[in-house]
This record gives C-alpha cells, sequence and structure tokens, in this order.
C-alpha cells in the first residue's frame, strides 16, 4: 500500500442467505481512498452500499476479498483486532448518530479516546473548537440541534485522528445550509491528512466529493 493511501479494497464479496435465497451484495468491489481524498459511494436503494460500509469498518466480514485501512489489514481478523483497529484508525459517522445519549459531548470524545488505549493527539476541547461546538461541550444529545448532532458526531468521529472518515449518510437529515457547512467541516479536516468516504443519495455531497464511486447489484459500474 502507497504512503499517501488511507483505505483499500480488493475484490470484496459478501453474500446473504435466507432460506432458499441467496443475494450477492457484493461482487468484487475494489476501490483506493487516498489520504486528503473525499470519495462519494451513491447508488439505488439495494446497490450494496451500506453493506459495503460495513465491510470497509470491519463490522461485518466479506466472504472474499481484503480490507486495508492505513495499511493495516482489518478484514479476516478476530473481531478483537477489528475493533481496535477501528477504534485507532477509523472514525464512523453514522445517521442514526454515533453519541451516547447519557454522556455529555465531551464525555462521548473522553469515552472514544479511551477505547482506543493511547495518548490522544487532541484534547476534547480542540477538537470541539474545530468543529464549532466548543460552547456545547456539557449538553447530551437530545439537547443539540440536527447540525450541532452532526458536528458532535464529527467531533466523535475525528477523536483518534484517524487514518479514515467513514459516513453513512451523515448529512441525510439536515437542510441545504446545515449540510453544506457540516460537508465543509468533513473536507476541510480531511485535509488534515485521513481519506473520506461517504455513503449518499445527496447531490450536494456528490458535487463536493473528489470523486463519486456509482454502485449498482453489487459492483462498481461508474
Ligand atoms: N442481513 C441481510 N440479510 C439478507 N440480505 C441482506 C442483508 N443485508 C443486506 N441484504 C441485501 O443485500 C443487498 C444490499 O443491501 P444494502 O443494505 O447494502 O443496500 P443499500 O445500497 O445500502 O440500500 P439503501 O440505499 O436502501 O440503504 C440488498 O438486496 C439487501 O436486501
Amino acid at each position: 500500500m502507497k504512503p499517501d493511501e488511507a483505505l483499500r479494497c480488493r475484490d470484496l464479496y459478501r453474500f446473504f442467505r435466507a432460506g432458499d435465497e441467496e443475494t450477492l451484495a457484493l461482487r468484487g468491489v475494489s476501490l483506493q481512498v487516498g489520504r486528503g481524498e473525499t470519495v462519494a459511494v451513491a447508488g439505488p436503494s439495494g446497490s450494496g452500499k451500506t453493506t459495503l460500509l460495513n465491510c470497509l469498518a470491519g463490522l461485518d466480514e466479506p466472504a472474499g476479498g481484503a480490507v486495508t485501512i492505513g495499511g493495516e489489514q482489518i478484514s479476516h481478523r478476530p473481531e478483537r483486532s477489528r475493533a481496535r483497529i477501528r477504534s485507532r484508525r477509523l472514525g464512523i459517522l453514522l445517521q442514526s448518530g454515533n453519541l451516547l445519549a447519557h454522556l455529555s459531548v465531551r464525555d462521548n470524545i473522553r469515552l472514544a479516546q479511551a477505547a482506543a488505549g493511547r495518548r490522544p493527539a487532541q484534547a476534547p476541547e480542540e477538537l470541539l473548537e474545530q468543529v464549532g461546538l466548543a460552547r456545547r461541550a456539557r449538553a447530551v444529545a437530545s439537547e443539540l440541534s440536527g447540525g450541532e448532532l452532526a458536528r458532535a458526531g464529527l467531533a466523535v468521529a475525528l477523536s483518534n485522528s484517524p487514518d479514515m472518515l467513514l459516513a453513512d449518510e451523515p448529512t441525510g437529515e439536515l437542510d441545504g445550509v446545515t449540510e453544506q457547512v457540516v460537508l465543509e467541516l468533513i473536507q476541510d479536516r480531511a485535509a488534515g491528512g485521513h481519506g473520506v468516504l461517504v455513503v449518499t443519495h445527496s447531490a450536494v455531497v456528490m458535487r463536493i466529493a473528489d470523486r463519486v464511486i456509482r454502485l449498482h447489484d453489487g459492483r462498481i459500474v461508474a
């Protein structure tokens, strides 16, 4: 893997079996994302976007192929190893939010940093400052607006200076202006050296991405 590569996957296959029926959710997907690069993944419902994201994040195991994050292979390893790589090398941003509801934004960041088990490069206050949320450090999720929640989620996802940020519809519920602000923030942060892969239906996200990858029936078609 080249030093400027944040993520690489080769020939990913994933099947699901329900009774007699077999779905080929991923059929040989290969891609790479460079440091500082933002790649959008688009495609119709059922094309395999979420399955791909889960395999890249080590939350699901591909039946075939391999995933490497920051030079370290995450696929085909025991869950403990995958969890360690996830917490040190990946930031994961989901539409459902990545904050624990009973903890303040600051404590959510602290928890993510403690899970990585090494000295964090940035203090929670600094991360919150960078996403424009310094004044809401003590708030819990239910006290935040949609835009603030997206910023808080981003601060948590970036809390261990990941090699790669993986996001699933991170701006899905936001209005156009807030969406633009959060995306600019994601890109700004990416300039700091990690790669970004965003699963999205949003034309705004596709416009700001450096590249758009289109999935159809589990294959990259463009
Ligand atoms: N756990 C599962 N068991 C069986 N089939 C599954 C499972 N998860 C996904 N699939 C199937 O795999 C295919 C890809 O699903 P996936 O959720 O990755 O698509 P998607 O592109 O993310 O769709 P959407 O945009 O609707 O979220 C679909 O046909 C889906 O029904």
